[in-house]
């Protein structure tokens, strides 16, 4: 069944924060607008005294940022409303599920401690049969939560119908891992410890706080960005290739990386990093030190970069390092996956040139594939010169909330997150939210604006 054959409601709980205007209603806007959602009624939730009105031009508004602004588009704005309801409430609940039609989706677009309490509340109040839940990351706030967390989901509808968001997963970059990785014979006989020396995960942005203390300050990089996101990138380069990409298959490839990850040498002090940025400029933007900005609590020692590295102790991947790393308020904006390959075993006497490796890199933004690889460059043959071969990837139909909200909409899971892998994340990151914890590993300073604290483990 796809979304077009049956009428469902879409509930977004969370109806007036920043991931709703900024990422979600953008991204459906664009699904609607090529006719992915079909039959849908939008709903909005909050404890805003919003009314109707103030929500549709809320929708409009986002739905026009991505251009949707077509008959579908506005049909699905001009019909939706907004409630007002406290959802960690019982009664509020019910009142907005008797207000839906069809199938029911909800969207828990709320910071992740209110999420863990509307899910209890609706225990109570009990689910429409084949209503799908959906949650944001970060799932829980540690493995423990994240268990707890998984085990209340479980009581409220089967696993099927949950959906933990990832909207790396959306992207189209991200996802154009599997056809570079599996559907051709040039790259996947490289990927593994015979060839491959190191790989790095990279996502720096220009990006400071953006006014999202509440939720981040609490959170900092490790959570906001290693535990998820780049921990799918990983699974998707080191997964082996699933015989399909039906949910099943995809998921339980991925599981399996990710099970067998750990801190490399399991030395979370050695191989990890903490940053926070103080006052810069970048561009013609002036930052503020982040321990300034409204919001912070200094003492927190929330970091806004964070560095790990890991290893995916397999036979394929044992012995090769992935330093992953994502920060904020940095200068030089780098969002790529980097593999490095070893030298050759022997390069012929008489061939001489360039030291550097050859690599093979994945951009995130912009979306494009480079391989740098050294051959016989113009001049003189007998030496060598590296060239690089490069194709950008068209931006996909979809924005990644448009492409999981269709995964959603259409009740497959594949580009959802399985439970036990929300939790296996967790265990990954908690040596190292462990050794900060202690104050084993300082928290570094970097200027805004700056490529990132001196001790690096990527330099
Ligand atoms: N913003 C982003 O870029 C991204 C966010 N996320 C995730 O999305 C989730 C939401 O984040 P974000 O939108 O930034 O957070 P915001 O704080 O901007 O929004 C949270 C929303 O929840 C509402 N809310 C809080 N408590 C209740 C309650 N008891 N009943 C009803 N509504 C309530 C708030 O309304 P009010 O303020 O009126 O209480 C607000 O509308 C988080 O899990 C975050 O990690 C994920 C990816 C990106
Ligand atoms: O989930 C998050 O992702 C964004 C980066 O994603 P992008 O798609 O906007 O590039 C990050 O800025 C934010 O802190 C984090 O919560």
């Amino acid at each position: 069944m796809t979304a077009t054959d049956t009428r469902q409601t879409l509930l977004i709980l969370g109806a007036s924060g920043d991931l709703t205007a900024r990422l979600l209603l953008p991204g459906l806007g664009r699904l609607v607008d090529t006719g992915g959602a079909e039959n849908l009624t939008l709903l909005g939730a909050g404890t805003d005294d919003w009314d109707d009105e103030r929500w549709r031009t809320r929708v409009r508004e986002s739905f026009a940022a991505l251009g949707a602004s077509g008959d579908r588009a506005e049909a699905v704005a001009a019909a939706s409303r907004y409630l007002r309801a406290d959802v960690t409430h019982g009664a509020d609940l019910r009142r907005l599920l008797d207000a839906c039609q069809g199938e029911i989706v909800v969207f828990f677009a709320l910071p992740p401690s209110v999420t863990a309490k509307a899910c209890a509340a609706m225990k109570d109040v009990g689910l429409p049969p084949r209503t799908r839940l959906v949650c944001e990351k970060p799932f829980g706030v540690d493995a423990d939560s994240a268990h707890a967390l998984n085990e209340l989901l479980n009581q409220l509808v089967p696993e099927g119908q949950i959906h933990r968001i990832d909207h790396f997963l959306g992207k189209s970059t991200v996802l154009n891992i599997l056809g570079l990785r599996f559907a051709n014979r040039i790259v996947e006989p490289l990927l593994s410890n015979v060839h491959v020396a190191s790989v790095d995960i990279v996502f720096d942005e220009d990006l400071g706080l953006e006014s999202r203390a509440g939720y981040y300050d609490g959170a900092g990089a490790l959570m906001d960005m290693v535990q998820s996101h780049l921990l799918q990138i990983l699974a998707l380069l080191t997964m082996d290739a699933p015989p399909s990409l039906a949910a099943h298959e995809f998921r339980d490839r991925k599981a399996q990386v990710l099970r067998a990850t750990r801190v490399w040498d399991d030395d979370p002090v050695d191989w990890s990093r903490r940053a926070r940025y103080t006052s810069g400029q970048i561009g013609d933007r002036l930052l503020p030190a982040y321990a300034d900005e409204p919001g912070v609590d200094p003492a927190r020692q929330t970091e806004t970069l964070a560095e790990m590295v890991v290893a995916v102790d397999t036979w394929r991947w044992a012995g090769v390092p992935f330093r992953l790393r994502s920060g904020k308020a940095v200068g030089s904006k780098r969002k790529e996956a980097v593999i490095t390959f070893k030298e050759p075993p022997r390069t012929p006497d008489g061939l001489t040139g360039p030291e550097q490796p050859d690599r093979l890199r994945i951009g995130f933004t912009p979306d494009r594939i480079d391989l740098d690889i050294n051959i016989n460059g113009p001049g003189d043959p007998f030496v060598l010169d590296p060239v690089t071969l490069g194709s950008e990837f068209g931006p996909g139909e979809l924005p990644p909330y448009g492409e999981v909200l269709r995964g959603v909409l259409d009740d497959d899971p594949t580009l959802s997150v399985r439970g036990d892998t929300a939790e296996t994340c967790w265990h990954i990151v908690e040596p190292v939210l462990a050794a900060w914890r202690t104050g084993a590993v300082p928290l570094q300073d970097y200027p805004a604006g700056s490529t990132g604290p001196k001790d690096s483990l990527l330099s």
